[in-house]
């Protein structure tokens, strides 16, 4: 697991059930499985925990097998649950695993780190991994540069990028999941696939609402090459 157990109790807050009792049975909603994927330390953890518990991790390690979040939104008057799957970067974390991360996955987040060209130059063979297991390849992807905080230390330039962004027909998006002042892109990022989806017939239904469902606004920003 990546993110320290003492954040669970957060995460729990946010996506544990809450009916009250003799409450009418609330209406089922929609479930999107999207899974993200990248090279160890690129912070896979981070993002899906700023976005699903609103701020950045104050310790993580490296994530064995997948962890999961998960967090309730509401566009255009439909409830949806957006659930993250975070898996491991690292080779031997992964290999018993692989074949349940891609089951019945709705889109894809591929991240590298914009301080590591090596997390850039290992996105092919993410994207062979996801062809090869994935039954259908015309799910919502997209690619996210994260660290971008790390402004003297960046080595993938954004024009690099975003050529490989077009030739893989994917959205980029730079960003962090450190600096508070992007916590409005990473929640773009999830938004933007979470409108794609919802035109999508889903697998899963999820159970009722949580009382404490969070509710945010349903335009998601336009996609930018960088926001930093
Ligand atoms: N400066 C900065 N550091 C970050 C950011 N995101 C993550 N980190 C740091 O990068 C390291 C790795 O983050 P994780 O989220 O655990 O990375 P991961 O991709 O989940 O790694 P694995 O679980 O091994 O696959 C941690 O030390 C984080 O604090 C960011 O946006 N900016």
């Amino acid at each position: 697991m990546a993110a320290a157990d003492v954040e669970s109790s957060l995460e729990l807050s946010l996506t544990g059930s809450g009916a009250l009792p003799g409450a009418l049975p609330p209406a089922r909603s929609r479930i999107f499985k999207i899974i993200v994927i990248g090279d160890s330390n690129v912070g896979k953890t981070c993002l899906t925990y700023r976005f699903c518990a609103g701020r950045f991790p104050q310790r993580t390690e490296a994530t064995i097998g997948v962890d999961f979040r998960e967090r309730a939104v509401t566009i255009d008057g439909e409830r949806i649950k957006i659930q993250l799957w975070d898996t491991a970067g690292q080779e031997r974390f992964r290999k018993s695993m692989v074949q349940h991360y891609y089951r019945n996955v709705h889109a894809v987040v591929f991240v590298y780190d914009m301080t590591n060209i090596a997390s850039f130059h290992s996105l092919p063979s993410w994207i062979e991994e996801c062809k090869q297991h994935l039954l259908a390849n015309d799910i919502p992807r997209i690619l996210v540069g994260n660290k971008c905080d790390l402004r003297s230390a960046i080595q993938v330039p954004t024009d690099l990028a975003q050529k490989f962004a077009d030739t893989h027909s994917m959205p980029l998006f730079e960003t962090s999941a450190k600096n508070p002042n992007d916590n409005d892109h990473v929640e773009a990022i999830f938004m933007t696939l979470a409108h794609k989806l919802k035109s999508h017939k889903p697998l899963m239904l999820s159970q009722p609402p949580d009382h404490d469902e969070i509710h945010i606004k349903p335009e998601p920003k336009p996609i930018t090459p960088c926001w930093c």
